[in-house]
């Protein structure tokens, strides 16, 4: 746990984000370079870029991270699954599955465990559950997270980025929630160092941000 903002290498947390519906192959390229290049943790692109991701990244620090039932987590367990399970043939190593948010609603929490253990014990891979905390009450946000820890979950993302972003107190909240062991990724709307070195003081370990590079660039604007 950091306590202050100058302990904070910003860089080896942040997945390095693309997840523009029109990215085109030459933007893949760009982010994996820039991934390379700053020390991000990983690119996080969509599951039609994993492939090409991975051979640009092969023997390269950068993990694959890709995102399942993205953007509104609203398509079945099946689907998921082979989204999942095709991800990680072609390279993922990480996967950031958008939970089924009406699901949470209706407190049916057991189709819940059941869609994210599949995918955990199917990939055995490093899932990422995505929240999208602004859609949910405290209550449901409980039981999201109850269910998604016990069905082996290894971190715990705060938005897609499509509706509503990161904020200090959803990185409380799943600190909160989850307890010290799993990781917590804030992610939407991250756009500057001070933001972002805020959030990992509130307890993110990961940062999902599609301004990786302004952000570092910001640090050293900083510091002159
Ligand atoms: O998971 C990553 C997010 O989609 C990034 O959101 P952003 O475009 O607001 O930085």
């Amino acid at each position: 746990m950091f306590t202050k903002p100058e302990e904070i290498d910003i860089a080896p947390l942040i997945d390095h984000a693309l997840l523009e519906p029109a990215a085109t192959q030459e933007a893949v390229a760009q982010v994996c370079y820039e991934a390379e290049r700053f020390g991000f943790a990983a690119v996080c692109v969509y599951p039609a870029h994993v492939r090409q991701a991975a051979e640009l990244l092969h023997n390269k620090a950068p993990k694959v991270c890709t995102v399942i039932g993205f953007p509104t987590g609203a398509t079945t367990s099946a689907v998921k699954l082979f989204e999942a399970q095709e991800a990680v043939e072609n390279g993922a190593v990480e996967l950031d599955v958008v939970i089924n948010l009406g699901w949470v609603k209706q407190g049916e929490t057991r189709k819940l465990h059941r869609e994210v253990a599949e995918i955990c014990e199917s990939t055995g891979q490093t899932v990422k559950v995505i929240l999208e905390m602004s859609l949910l009450t405290d209550a449901e946000q409980r039981i999201a997270v109850e269910a998604c820890l016990d069905a082996g979950a290894a971190f715990l993302k705060t938005h897609t980025g499509w509706m509503g972003g990161a904020s200090i107190a959803d990185v409380q909240r799943l600190k909160q929630l989850g307890g010290d062991s799993i990781g917590i990724k804030a992610s939407g709307g991250i756009r500057n160092w001070q933001q972002a070195v805020e959030l990992v003081l509130a307890g993110a370990t990961r940062l999902g941000t599609s301004r990786g590079p302004e952000i570092i660039r910001d640090r050293g604007i900083l510091e002159e």
